[in-house]
């Protein structure tokens, strides 16, 4: 195929490119680009960053080419500042050794021991919520999701600290780490602004909070049944070596980010979309009806909530958590007859890559039956990026997913949620894709209602 060079996103303004409608609504720009074609050049000032807008190309780049497109680009550069060099940051060299020392603390024979905690979690957070109250859903999830990382990840008091510092401190990082994505000039972010100030500082307790943890832990022993001790405790098969201190520091607060968020955002925008569709949430009290009747879910369950599973799915497709990541080119490489130069940003959209309807019909409507066994396709398995694929697959897929379809049986078992704004909830980039607001009216569910 003949090289060229990539077809520039339209509407680039002088000096600024494409950052202000990117800052805007980045998910409308970024699903416009498709017909532009499937490589795409957008403009960020003087940068220029590749988005690659077709599924088949994404799978490759992620499948095949994992070493050639490194963590890096314009999204994880901004993570890194926050996360450091954990697992879901660092290069290809680094994941090597890194994975096969976490993966232990996520197989699934250890899983189970958490069920009944994350049952706790969602227990204790909606039992305490008040009829006829209106809440403000996604921090309600957030709630839930922090509590059970203080109960399964890192459990001492110093980890329900940092996990406390992290439900506290990420409404504000997250919104600032999304507009380092778009802004990727180091100097603004450095100016001391009351914004910038605030970041720092925020930063900087989490920092602290998390460092207590390690400092805590190394002093006490590992041995606390829990996510962190598995990992401080394993070893490498090559050279019996650990993780050092400051790799575990940056675990913690990847897997703390990772966990706490991305399962609330996928709560959020479930319990928004169940509560727009009448015959989702009959169907789906019928089954929490039938399959708990009353008691608390537990690991047994899991198998017997496939509706739970496909709303869960579906509710990723359309809002994706992690909606938009990057990579960074190690070599020169071509994609689709674009050449890419070597230290490139690559970009790719998962929200916009499941709206394709060449991978799934009516893409936009909530359809959790396309994902029924006789129903679902194998281009829309391929189709489906929201837990990564390749050898960076999302390591805690099944403790998130076993997370949420816990709490969303819960909550559907005691309460039916009543949209209570009519403004149109919104996808907004926060890091993760959260609901612009979810306010929700709360009535109970009487023993005749599902
Ligand atoms: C259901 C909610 C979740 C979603 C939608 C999600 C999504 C993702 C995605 C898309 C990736 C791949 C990113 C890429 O390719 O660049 C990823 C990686 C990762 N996730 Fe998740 N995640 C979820 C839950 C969790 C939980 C609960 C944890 C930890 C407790 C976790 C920890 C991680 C880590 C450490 C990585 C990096 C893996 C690697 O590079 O080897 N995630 N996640």
């Amino acid at each position: 195929m003949p090289l060229s060079p990539p077809v520039i996103a339209p509407g680039a303004l002088p000096l600024v490119g494409h950052a202000g409608r990117l800052l805007r609504d980045p998910m409308e720009f970024f699903t416009a680009q498709r017909g532009v074609g499937p490589v795409v050049g957008i403009r960020l000032g003087p940068h220029t960053a590749y988005l690659v807008t077709d599924p088949e190309l994404v799978r490759s780049m992620l499948v095949g080419g994992y070493r050639d497109f490194d963590k890096g680009g314009l999204f994880f550069d901004a993570v890194r500042s926050l996360a450091g060099n954990g697992l879901a940051t660092c290069s290809a060299g680094d994941h090597a050794r890194q994975r096969p020392l976490m993966q232990p603390a996520f197989q699934p024979s250890v899983l189970p021991r958490y069920t009944a905690v994350m049952s706790a979690c969602a227990e204790e957070v909606s039992g305490a919520w008040q009829a006829g109250s209106t809440l403000a859903l996604d921090q309600e999830m957030r709630r839930i999701t922090a509590l059970v990382a203080t109960r399964t990840l890192v459990t001492s008091k110093e980890g329900a600290q940092a996990a406390a510092e992290v439900e506290r401190g990420l409404p504000l990082l997250l919104p600032a780490l999304h507009r380092r994505v778009f802004i990727p000039v180091p100097w603004v972010h450095q100016v001391p602004t009351p914004g910038n100030r605030r970041f720092e500082r925020t930063r900087a307790r989490l920092r602290e909070a998390v460092d207590q943890v390690v400092t805590q832990y190394r002093r006490s022993g590992a041995g606390h049944g829990d996510l962190l001790s598995l990992i401080m405790e394993a070893r490498s098969e090559e050279d019996g070596s650990g993780l050092s201190d400051v790799e575990i520091r940056d675990q913690i607060m990847s897997v703390l980010l990772a966990g706490i968020e991305t399962t609330a955002s996928l709560l959020s925008w479930a319990l928004h979309l169940v509560s727009r569709h009448p015959g989702v949430r009959r169907r789906l009290e019928t089954e929490v009806k039938t399959v708990l009747g009353g008691r608390t879910a537990d690991h047994q369950d899991l198998v017997r909530l496939p509706y739970c599973r496909y709303v869960l799915t579906e509710t990723m497709r359309l809002y994706p958590p992690a909606a938009l990541l990057s990579r960074a080119t190690t070599t020169d490489v071509e994609l689709a007859g674009t050449p890419i130069p070597a230290g490139s940003d690559v970009l790719f959209c998962v929200y916009a890559l499941h709206r394709d309807p060449q991978v799934f019909a009516e893409p936009g409507r909530f359809d959790p039956d396309r994902w029924l066994p006789e129903r679902v396709t194998p281009v829309q398995r391929k189709g489906l990026f929201s837990l990564g694929a390749g050898r960076r697959k999302c390591i805690g897929d099944s403790f998130g997913l076993i997370e949420a379809t816990i709490a969303l049986a819960t909550i559907t078992a005691r309460w039916h949620l009543r949209p209570a704004d009519r403004r149109p909830v919104r996808p907004v980039m926060r890091t993760t894709l959260m609901p612009s607001s979810l306010r929700m009216t709360l009535e109970p569910r009487t023993a005749g209602s599902g």
